[in-house]
């Protein structure tokens, strides 16, 4: 069976695959594939073992015509055209839980240093900018005891809350697609309705997944009805954010500061208006990047590829209608 790595990935997984008699071709060079050499690669590949977030959309699938498997290293599969992969027969899976604690912490790290500007500040003291020990200038704000608001209460948002309620005591609000039980009584959690997620909350932070629902949910209506001195953090998926509301909001002072690691488009342009903002931290969608997280995501594909190999269901499939 051919199988493809769209981009370098851990030895651990390398070997995993070598171990099950699975030969990669991998890109080794970690070069950037536009959709058409993509395809060009996966011509006449069975197996793909798919880092990123390139679109495998309709002309994707249609065009790579000997697919039997795809195994995403990623948890999120909004890049993916899961009802022509479904319609194509082609399972696609995904890298659940693994990289939640890891996603979690960077949301944790964006909510920290962007209510105390940390970013910006350290900008300072690089360009030479900082004269000397300010007593009332640029003052942050404190996360201990203020209401953490999380929108789509998963695993992500779960390890969030319970690291904001151990280091800050913080008040967890959540809105769900459903109530979220665990996480009531780990945290003591609070079920509320998007209004008053919005207007309870001293930092939003975004952990859904990106769908037709979600998409631009937080535009800006949204903003208008956060409080002026809340924070948001966007570590799910960028077009969750309508950015140009985003903008307008934070220079009309309708919120107070953001911390992004997604954006739409990626990478953000260098003149984003966002980049210059002393209120703003932007990190390059580094949510799941340690060498812990990145490893067990991808032994996870791999093994995911295994179970395609040997046409066994995968084990974290995301289109399991395939096998009915
Ligand atoms: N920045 C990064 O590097 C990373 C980003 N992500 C993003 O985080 C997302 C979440 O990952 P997990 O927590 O593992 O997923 P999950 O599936 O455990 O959690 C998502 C939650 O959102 C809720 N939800 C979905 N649609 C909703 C709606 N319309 N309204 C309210 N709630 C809704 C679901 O009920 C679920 O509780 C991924 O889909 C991905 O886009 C994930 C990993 C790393
Ligand atoms: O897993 C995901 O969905 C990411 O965005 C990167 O880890």
């Amino acid at each position: 069976m051919k199988v493809f790595v769209s981009r370098n990935i851990p030895t651990a997984a390398i070997d995993v695959l070598k171990e099950y008699g699975l030969d990669a071709h991998i890109n080794v060079d970690n070069k950037h594939l536009t959709q058409d050499q993509l395809i060009q690669e996966c011509q006449d590949v069975d197996l793909l073992l798919n880092v990123g977030h390139a679109d495998l959309d309709k002309h994707f699938l249609e065009s790579c015509k000997h697919l039997k498997g795809i195994a995403l290293a990623s948890v999120g599969y909004d890049h993916v055209d899961l009802q022509t992969a479904t319609a194509l027969r082609i399972p696609v899976s995904n890298t659940p839980g693994v990289l939640s604690g890891a996603t979690a912490d960077v949301a944790f790290l964006l909510m920290l240093a962007v209510s105390r500007k940390a970013f910006s500040r350290a900008h300072e003291v690089r360009e030479g900018k900082w004269k000397d020990f300010e007593f009332m200038q640029d003052l942050g704000i404190e996360l201990n005891g203020k209401t953490l608001g999380i929108y789509g209460l998963g695993r992500i948002g779960l390890e969030l809350a319970k690291k904001a309620k151990a280091a800050y005591n913080m008040n967890i609000i959540y809105y769900n697609r459903s109530r979220n039980l665990e996480a009531e009584k780990l945290v003591d959690a609070r079920y509320v309705n998007f209004d008053d997620l919005l207007s309870q909350s001293d930092v939003i932070s975004l952990h859904t997944n990106l769908s037709a629902e979600t998409q631009y949910r937080f535009n800006k209506d949204a903003f208008r009805r956060m409080k002026k001195s809340a924070i948001l953090i966007n570590t799910a998926r960028g077009k969750v954010v309508h950015e140009k509301d985003l903008i307008e909001a934070l220079q009309l002072g309708e919120i107070w500061g953001a911390g992004l690691d997604v954006s739409n488009p990626e990478p953000m342009s260098p003149s984003n208006p966002l980049l210059d903002m002393p209120n703003v931290c932007v990190l390059p969608h580094i949510g799941s990047a340690t060498i812990e997280t990145r490893t067990q995501m991808a032994v996870m594909a791999a093994n995911n590829l295994i179970a395609a190999k040997n046409s066994n269901p995968m084990m974290q499939i995301v289109n399991k209608e395939v096998y009915l």
